[in-house]
């Protein structure tokens, strides 16, 4: 229920679109409704009147008749326009919002989510969505009022007679189609579940085809996606029975409460207390009314997909993001001295913390290398460094400033970061570098090229800086796609250039080389450079060894 007032909160902004929705929709049942029921007394009392010779003005239930065909049919073309607009507004905001919750949690606080998931979230999820006001409340809505309607007018004649259709209705139309949906609450969860498993089997596994088809292990992934999609199919097929339980009595609804409304009114007529035609009136009253359920067990079958749907939305949206922008960011200092002071950093299951109380100053301009064992935290550094992440115990300054308190846009362009596993989009090559600086001229592009080693590539290439990418920079080499890298993190010309292992990937010469260039280039400001090469290390001021978390070295280079 919680879920569901949620849910509900979304649709807050467009209440406009939904009311009018609403409107027309009621408008265009009540219409049709209208027209059987006046049809039905329309002809029966021409054939009375035909049989007793008696005259009767003709002109006004042709003239109601007439209106009613041209506003049903009208209304339910409106209907449609009028609950898409509303729908598809709702969806794409619901989309803006989450991607925009999304994108301060990127990266460290969505690590645990595969990217099929995510797009699971933002594509499939959402639209599920749509169920809920198009195919549920809107309806369900129109369906209270118009029985409310039809119950109205047949306890104007007989209050037996509005009761038992009334029951008829409600008990056929509403109650057997919602019974139907608890039973199928289970495998509509299932099916949400199964359906986004299958979503991120095919997105991991096609990211991942080359390594699984290397290894051997193609045939094992293929089994596990046929089994993924046999269980979708069995959830659906579970889901399925129970509707077609739910629908079988919502469309028999108007054909018993037909048939009620005759054994009422039979007797009514009988006894003069109804006339003939009123009767008929009242049949094709209760016989249409039935349409409004025709969509709902459907509906109601839906529920718990888009409720289980909502939750994993609502998941995101709760979760917090890894660091926070100050609401009143202090400006940018003119010092760019960085002070590491009892930084302590653990990441969530961690068995110990992957940085333990480090404290480190590393003065503007300085080279410092950061060297250590496969996991002693050398990369959880740059990663505080440009506040991906925050400390959990300790502070970082940055010219005396803690950079908790600067705009992430500001502590971003001074911390230019190069990560270990840097990502290329899809995009061409220039496009790729221009992420860095969408303004550079081509004289700065050329600059960061030539810096990043990357001039003599991109010069043997016939498309030269138009020449797309592929996929996640697939048809570049390793050490080509870290060289882009290098040089979209250059462009920007940040005063604190961090490079997380940037010679992997590369030949000792032409790492050496890039490595040269990039100091070059970065002269007079901050390299922090994080390696395992050691021939590298003669070209910094001071090494920084760090062991399982703690500092436990730091020298000159011409120590080392
Ligand atoms: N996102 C994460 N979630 C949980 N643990 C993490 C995460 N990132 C790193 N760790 C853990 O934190 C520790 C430090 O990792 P970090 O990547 O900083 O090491 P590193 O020195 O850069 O290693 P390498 O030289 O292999 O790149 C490791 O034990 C690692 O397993």
């Amino acid at each position: 229920m919680k879920d569901l007032l949620r849910l509900l909160g979304l649709y807050r902004r467009h209440v406009g679109w939904i009311l009018l929705s609403m409107l027309v929709s009621l408008v265009a049942t009540l219409a049709n409704v209208g027209l059987m029921a006046i049809s039905g007394w329309f002809i029966t009392a021409m054939a009375a009147a035909g049989l007793t010779g008696i005259a009767m003005n003709y002109f006004t239930p042709a003239a109601i008749i007439r209106t009613l065909a041209i506003l049903r049919t009208g209304g339910r073309y409106i209907d449609r326009v009028v609950g898409h607009e509303a729908t598809l507004r709702l969806l794409a905001d619901t989309r803006a919002h989450l991607f925009a919750r999304m994108v301060p949690l990127a990266p460290a606080a969505l690590d645990d989510l595969r990217s099929g998931d995510l797009l699971a979230r933002l594509k499939a999820d959402i639209d599920r969505l749509e169920l809920t006001f198009l195919r549920l409340l809107s309806p369900l809505i129109v369906a209270l009022l118009t029985l409310a309607a039809v119950g109205l007018l047949l306890f104007l004649y007989d209050g037996l007679l509005s009761a038992g259709v009334l029951a008829v209705l409600a008990g056929c139309g509403l109650l057997a189609p919602a019974l139907a949906a608890v039973a199928a609450a289970g495998p509509g969860r299932a099916l949400t579940a199964r359906s986004a498993d299958l979503r991120r089997l095919v997105v991991d596994d096609l990211s991942g085809l080359m390594p699984l088809i290397a290894v051997g292990a193609f045939a094992g992934h293929r089994d596990r996606l046929v089994g993924a999609m046999a269980s979708l199919v069995q959830a659906e097929r579970r889901l399925a029975r129970r509707a077609a339980f739910g629908q079988a009595l919502g469309r028999l609804s108007g054909d018993l409460a037909l048939i009620v409304a005759l054994a009422v009114g039979v007797p009514l007529v009988a006894a003069s207390r109804m006339e003939g035609p009123d009767l008929a009136m009242a049949a094709l009253l209760s016989l249409s009314a039935a349409e409004v359920f025709m969509g709902l067990p459907a509906a109601f079958l839906g529920v718990s997909s888009t409720l289980a749907s909502a939750r994993r939305l609502f998941a995101i949206l709760d979760r917090k993001p890894p660091v926070i922008e100050p609401a009143n960011p202090r400006p940018l200092p003119e010092g760019r001295d960085l002070r590491l002071d009892g930084v302590t950093l653990h990441y969530p299951g961690g068995l110990r913390p992957a940085l333990d109380g480090v404290s480190l100053d590393i003065p503007f301009g300085s080279r410092v290398a950061l060297v250590g064992k496969s996991g002693a935290g050398k990369s959880s550094v740059a990663a505080l460094l440009a506040r991906l992440r925050d400390p959990d115990l300790g502070e970082i300054r940055l010219g005396g400033v803690p950079l908790a308190d600067l705009a992430l846009a500001d502590v971003r362009r001074t911390v230019g970061v190069v990560p270990q596993r840097p990502h290329l989009f899809t995009l061409t090559l220039e496009e790729n570098l221009r992420l860095g600086r969408p303004s550079a001229t081509a004289e700065e592009l050329a600059a960061a090229i030539e810096a990043a080693g990357l001039a003599d590539f991109v010069a043997r290439l016939p498309q030269g800086l138009a020449t797309p990418v592929g996929v996640a920079g697939a048809t570049l080499s390793g050490g080509e796609a870290r060289r882009v890298a290098i040089a979209r993190a250059l462009l920007p010309d940040p005063d604190i250039l961090v490079l997380d292992e940037p010679g992997e990937g590369l030949d000792p010469e032409t790492e050496a080389a890039v490595l040269e260039r990039v100091l070059d280039r970065m002269a007079g400001r901050t390299v922090i450079l994080i390696t395992h090469a050691r021939a590298a290390l003669h070209r910094m001021d001071r090494v920084v060894k760090l062991d399982e978390g703690r500092i436990a070295a730091n020298r000159a280079a011409s120590e080392v």
